[in-house]
Formats: structure tokens, C-alpha cells, sequence
């Protein structure tokens, strides 16, 4: 043995002696696609390079925060603002002189990141704090047919799901249980918790007044269809009308010379007059306790009251009981003497971040907050859109939020609170994400050796008796509209080959055993985008390009009489030595043959559209723009709507944006809270 090899033995020697000589041997060859290199990430990476891993991919999007540095150990401050993948890659590598690391600073949804590119890898592990990203990992996972290990950890609390396709369920393959929303008008007009306060100002005030100037009338005309009240609707699209000039205000770089600033011109608005505006209306304040509008300077000169049982709420900084205060009158002209407006002294000793504030300090708040991101608007920032991390959107929410739980007799909420709050933000604990590190890699153990019956879904669970629990994975879910469908994948270009020629080329003649499945009556999408179905194929001798099919996209191909499985075709490119006068097309070889379908065992109870009912007008020739889903894919099963396409609610949710849910729908706070 040379030298190098004694140490390497040395380095390895409780590895082997654990894993036993021939998987340890294999870690070395083995090839692994990390993604995310945070909190999970980084434990991870120190984990399979001590190992024996031998090439690592490790992938992430973002750069080093000054707040990542109390757990995500691989980074110092000096990597404060450098690519996480590059720093971690360049620090672990020094663990084991024999790892190779390849780090990639890129979001993992990138084109190029195609099945053909995730094929390459043995074993792929998720060290994600989002959905989407799950999501996509899976789905590329299943098409490349590679063992995935998914993770998560959420405070004290974590899992790790070993993942495989067609042995185990896929990350899709139970619902997972979406962000919770609120009604608009809840939101709008009637909140009655703190997170509705929060929310309105994070959600909707900030993007309102700094974030790009569009037309917010769509969420509105959504409300609407839902059945929401209409006098309150057509209220709120007056309301919209007016920041229009608020916003001229605060962008405007003419000297101020007479009249309200920019900021009291805002908090006016939302605080005075368009509480009036809802005031207005009777009808909404028979059954739940009215607002009552703010007065800016009698706020600011401390002879603003509120009426004690609409803020007997804690913006005095002490808790309150009441959430919802009864009729509150306007405390100017009101009897009691329960002001609560001048600075709050009791609490002048806390942290900045925790004390309470007084109805005189949010107002400060808010005014300094607007002023502070007028003037970034004003030097050219387009727009600016809230970041728990960014003080001056921090300090805006926490002020609006707060003047407006006044307004509503809602108790009010520190700094902390609000970052909590708005920012999502469960505390993250390094002991759980080192705990999750390991257990992902003893999954990735039984993965690579095919212990498949060794594979478990692991907690972490807050039980002290019982810290981790362990599940057998079950089969894939056959409902699944992930991983039960059939994948494929096509090289091509995409500027020189139609849709036609793909489908017709992957539907094949039926003739052998290789040759698909013969030609049937099929709709075809991308996405959520209906592109093609048996009435409708005016898209057919369109390019893949002109339809905005390209490189790491999917084209579904659902049989519509729901007798043959979907089929996913993935767009990969040609090869890199293909003539250049070669076939714009290269089909798989077998021709993808989806399964029969059970046919379902009860008569569908959800009613479906018809699947030929409804014929949309052919766009015109010169329209670029591709007609958007008709209905959703079925695969012939009406109860599948919902897995197999991802639905409206779904990526509206992932987007953070509120959604009309049931009318009444009451939330604590910690319901908010999105666990990963
Ligand atoms: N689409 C994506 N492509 C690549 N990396 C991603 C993608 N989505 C998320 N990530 C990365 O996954 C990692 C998740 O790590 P973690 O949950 O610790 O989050 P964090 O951003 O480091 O911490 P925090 O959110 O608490 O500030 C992050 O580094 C993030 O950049
Ligand atoms: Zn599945």
C-alpha cells in the first residue's frame, strides 16, 4: 500500500468496517445530486464526503446570508454574499482529499437540468425549504427513474422519505396540505386576527404601494365569481383607483411644498378614508363590530382615543383576551379615556424587536418605513416586495399591521412577532437538521444496496421517549398523477419539429410490441396549457418553439377514453455530434407503452365536462399566445382532477398570494405557519 492508500484506509477504516468493503468501495463511483446547500445541506455534505462519496453535485440557488451562518456550518462571515454551493463545495472539500464536489450556483427548475442531465446521477437528495422545488425534483426523479431521498425539518420536528419509482410512494403521491389562506374580503375588509392584519400589509398594502404598478382588478374579479359580496367588491375597486395617487406621491421627486406628505397622504387612505368607505356599508357591520378610522394627527399630538372595547387588544403592549372588539367609536369624539397612544414607556426596556407598540410608535413607524422606501423607489429601485430580512419592508409591515389591528380592536404585535409571522419563519434548529443529515444518508444506504425492504419514512418527532419514529414506505399511490404516469423522454430541436410529428411519433404505428401504442384519440398538454385534443388541432403544425415546448419541458399525453395511462414526454435536445442536415426528431426506443387503466370501480360522482363538449375559437394565425387549459387532464378518472393537474389554488398558493377559500374561515396564528 502507497502512502496515500494507508491513509486512505485509515480515513475509511470505520466506514468499511460499517458499510462492509463492497458498498464503501462503491461510494467512491458513486454519483450524487445534493440540492440545497442550507440548513439539511450543509450537514449533509459534510456527512457523504466523510463517507466515501466520491463525486458530488451539489446545486443551490442562493448566496450566504449573515442569518444562515448559526447553523449552515460550512460558511464564515467573510462568505457572506457568495454562492452557498460554490463556498460549501470549496469547505468540504478539504474533509476528504478523494471527493470530487462540482458545485452549481442555479435553480434546479433550469432548462438544462433536463432528464438526460439527472440520469447521470445515482442518487439524488433534497435538502429543499420549498414545495416547488420538491415537486420538480420528484418529477424529474421519476423520469429519470433515480432514487430520490426527500427531507424536511421544521423546528424540533423533521422526516425523511426515501423515494423510488414504482416501490414507493412519491413525494406527490399524498397531498401535501397547502399554505393556509384567507378569504380576500376577509383580508380587505373584515379581518379579526393579528395574521390578517399581517397579511394585508405584507400581501397587499406593500405590493400596492411599492410593488409593480398592475392592475389588481383580476383577484376582484376572482372574488366576485366566488360569490363575495359585490357592494364590497365594487368598494374595493374604488379603493384601488385612489393609490394610484398615493403612489404618484411617494415616486414623485418634486420638492414637497404644501400639503400632507406622501406617507400621510398613504396612511389617510388606508386608514382613514377607505375605513370610512367600508363603514358605509351597513349591511357589513350588523353582525361583527365596525372599524374605526385613524386620525393622523391626533395620533401624532396624542389626543387620539380609541374606544376601550374595540382596543383593549395590547397595543398598549400587554396581552389582551379580546380579539374582536365590539362597536368601536371614532376615540376623537368618543367619552373614554383609555388613550393609548403616546410612546410606551413600560416596555422602553425590552429589545427593539420585542417591545410592544404604542398606536403613536406604529404611526412613527409607519411613516418613517414609507419614507424610507419612497426614497428607495425614488433611486431607482422598481419595486419592492417584502423580505423578513429587509428592516425597512420589516419595519413597514409591522407598522401598518399594527395601525390596522387598531383600527379593527385586534391586538397588536411586536417586530418579532410580525417577522415570525410574515416571514413564515419556524425557528430553525441545527440539531434536528444534523439528526435529518444522518438519516438521510443510512436511506441512501439501503437505496444503493437495494435493501428496498430496509427502507423506511423517518420522524423526528417532540416525543422524548420516543425521538424518531419509523414507517415502512408504502407502494406508489395508483391514483398518482406523478409517478403513475408512463415517462419518455424525445431529443429534438425544438425550432424545427412540430407537435404533430411528437405526438404521432410517440403513439407510434401499434404494431409491435415496440411501437407504442397505435394511434388513439389523445389531448395534449404542457403544464396546466391545454395544447391539442381530438376536436381541436390547430396546434399541430405548430414547432414545439413557437408553442414555448423547449428543453426540459413536459408534453402529456392523456388517452381520452381513459383506457391507457398518461404518458409524459420530456424535451431533451439533440446530441451534440448530430448532423446538422440530421432528423430534427429523435424518438425513444421502445415507443413508450402506458399500462391499461383499471376502469373505475364506482360511477364517477363528480360530474366532468364532456371530453369533446366544448370547442375554444382557433387563435388567429399571427396570435403568439397559446390558449390556456380547457379543462383539466382526467386521465379518464374524474377524481383524479385534482392530483394530476396542478390546480389554480395550487400555484397561486406557491406564489404566496391570498385565495378565497370558505367564507368564514378562522386561523390561529401558528396555522399559518407552512412547515416544509
Ligand atoms: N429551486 C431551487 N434550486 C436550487 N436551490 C434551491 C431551490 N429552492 C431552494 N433552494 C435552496 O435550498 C436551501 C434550503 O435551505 P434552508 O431551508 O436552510 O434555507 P435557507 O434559505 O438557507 O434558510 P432561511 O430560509 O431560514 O433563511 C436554500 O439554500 C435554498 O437556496
Ligand atoms: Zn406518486
Amino acid at each position: 500500500m502507497s502512502g496515500f492508500s494507508a491513509a486512505q484506509g485509515e480515513r475509511s477504516a470505520h466506514a468499511t468496517a460499517v458499510l462492509g468493503p463492497e458498498l464503501h468501495s462503491r461510494l467512491a463511483s458513486t454519483k450524487v445530486l445534493l440540492v440545497g446547500a442550507g440548513g439539511i445541506g450543509c450537514e449533509l455534505l459534510k456527512n457523504i464526503v466523510l463517507t466515501g462519496f466520491g463525486h458530488i453535485t451539489l446545486l443551490d440557488l442562493d448566496t450566504i446570508d449573515l442569518s444562515n451562518l448559526n447553523r449552515q456550518f460550512l460558511f464564515r462571515k467573510k462568505d457572506v454574499k457568495q454562492s452557498k454551493a460554490l463556498v460549501a463545495a470549496r469547505t468540504a472539500s478539504a474533509f476528504n482529499p478523494n471527493v470530487k464536489i462540482t458545485p452549481i450556483h442555479g435553480n434546479i427548475k433550469e432548462p438544462h437540468f433536463d432528464i438526460a442531465w439527472f440520469r447521470q446521477f445515482d442518487i439524488v437528495m433534497n435538502a429543499l425549504d420549498n414545495l416547488d422545488a420538491r415537486r420538480h425534483v420528484n418529477k424529474m426523479c421519476m423520469a429519470a427513474n433515480v432514487p430520490l431521498v426527500e427531507s424536511g425539518t421544521a423546528g424540533y420536528l423533521g422526516q425523511v422519505q426515501p423515494i423510488l419509482k414504482d416501490r414507493t410512494e412519491c413525494f406527490d403521491c399524498i397531498p401535501k396540505p397547502t399554505p393556509k389562506t384567507f378569504p380576500v374580503c376577509t383580508i380587505r375588509s373584515t379581518p379579526s386576527q393579528p395574521i390578517h392584519c399581517i397579511v394585508w400589509a405584507k400581501s397587499y398594502l406593500l405590493p400596492q404601494l411599492f410593488g409593480e404598478d398592475e392592475n389588481a382588478g383580476g383577484e376582484l374579479d376572482e372574488a366576485e365569481k366566488q360569490g363575495e359580496n359585490a357592494q364590497e367588491i365594487a368598494t374595493l375597486r374604488k379603493e384601488q383607483t385612489a393609490f394610484k395617487a398615493v403612489r404618484t406621491a411617494l415616486r414623485s421627486t418634486e420638492p414637497q411644498s404644501e400639503g400632507p406628505s406622501a406617507a400621510q397622504m398613504a396612511f389617510d387612505k388606508v386608514f382613514h378614508s377607505d375605513i370610512l368607505n367600508l363603514l358605509s356599508m351597513a349591511d357589513m357591520w350588523r353582525t361583527r363590530a365596525p372599524p374605526t378610522p385613524l386620525d393622523f394627527d391626533a395620533i401624532a399630538n396624542g389626543t387620539f382615543v380609541l374606544d376601550k372595547k374595540s382596543n383593549g387588544a395590547g397595543h398598549d403592549g400587554r396581552p389582551s383576551n379580546g380579539t374582536n372588539g365590539t362597536a368601536a367609536t371614532n376615540g376623537k369624539n368618543g367619552a373614554s379615556s383609555t388613550a393609548t397612544t403616546g410612546s410606551s414607556s413600560s416596555s422602553a426596556t425590552k429589545l427593539k424587536d420585542q417591545k410592544s407598540l404604542s398606536l403613536r410608535d406604529s404611526l412613527e413607524l409607519f411613516v418613517s418605513s414609507t419614507e424610507r422606501l419612497a426614497a428607495r423607489v425614488r433611486a431607482g429601485e422598481d419595486t419592492i416586495s417584502f423580505d423578513k430580512d429587509d428592516d425597512d419592508t420589516l419595519d413597514f409591515v409591522t407598522a401598518a399591521a399594527n395601525l390596522r389591528s387598531a383600527a379593527y380592536g385586534i391586538p397588536g404585535k411586536s417586530r418579532w412577532e410580525v417577522k415570525e409571522m410574515a416571514g413564515n419563519i419556524i425557528p430553525a434548529i441545527a440539531t434536528t437538521n444534523a439528526i435529518i443529515a444522518g438519516l438521510i444518508v443510512l436511506q441512501s444506504f439501503h437505496l444503493l444496496r437495494k435493501s428496498y425492504n430496509a427502507l423506511r419514512n423517518v420522524h423526528v418527532q417532540f416525543r422524548p421517549n420516543l425521538p424518531l419514529s419509523t414507517i415502512r414506505t408504502c407502494l406508489p399511490n395508483p391514483n398518482c398523477g406523478v409517478c403513475r404516469d408512463t415517462y419518455t423522454e424525445v431529443l429534438c430541436d425544438p425550432a424545427r419539429v412540430s407537435l404533430g410529428e411528437i405526438v404521432e411519433g410517440i403513439l407510434g404505428s401499434g404494431e409491435s410490441e415496440d411501437d407504442g401504442t397505435g394511434a388513439r384519440e389523445v389531448s395534449v398538454y404542457e403544464g396546466q396549457r391545454v395544447l391539442s385534443d381530438p376536436d381541436w388541432d390547430d396546434n399541430n403544425d405548430r414547432t414545439l418553439e413557437s408553442l414555448s415546448v423547449t428543453r426540459g419541458k413536459f408534453l402529456t399525453i392523456a388517452d381520452e377514453d381513459g383506457e391507457l395511462g398518461t404518458v409524459q414526454v420530456g424535451i431533451g435536445i439533440l446530441p451534440p455530434n448530430h448532423p446538422v442536415d440530421g432528423p430534427a426528431l429523435i424518438l425513444p426506443t421502445p415507443l413508450p407503452k402506458p399500462p391499461r387503466m383499471p376502469k373505475p370501480s364506482t360511477p364517477t360522482s363528480v360530474p366532468v365536462e364532456p371530453p369533446t363538449s366544448v370547442k375554444r375559437p382557433a387563435p388567429d394565425d399571427d396570435d403568439d399566445i397559446v390558449p390556456l387549459a380547457k379543462r383539466p387532464r382526467t386521465n379518464g378518472d374524474a377524481n383524479r382532477t385534482e392530483a394530476v393537474t396542478p390546480s389554480k389554488k395550487r400555484k397561486l398558493d406557491e406564489d404566496g398570494l391570498l385565495l378565497l377559500d370558505t367564507a368564514d374561515e378562522a386561523l390561529g396564528d401558528v396555522e399559518v405557519i407552512e412547515i416544509e
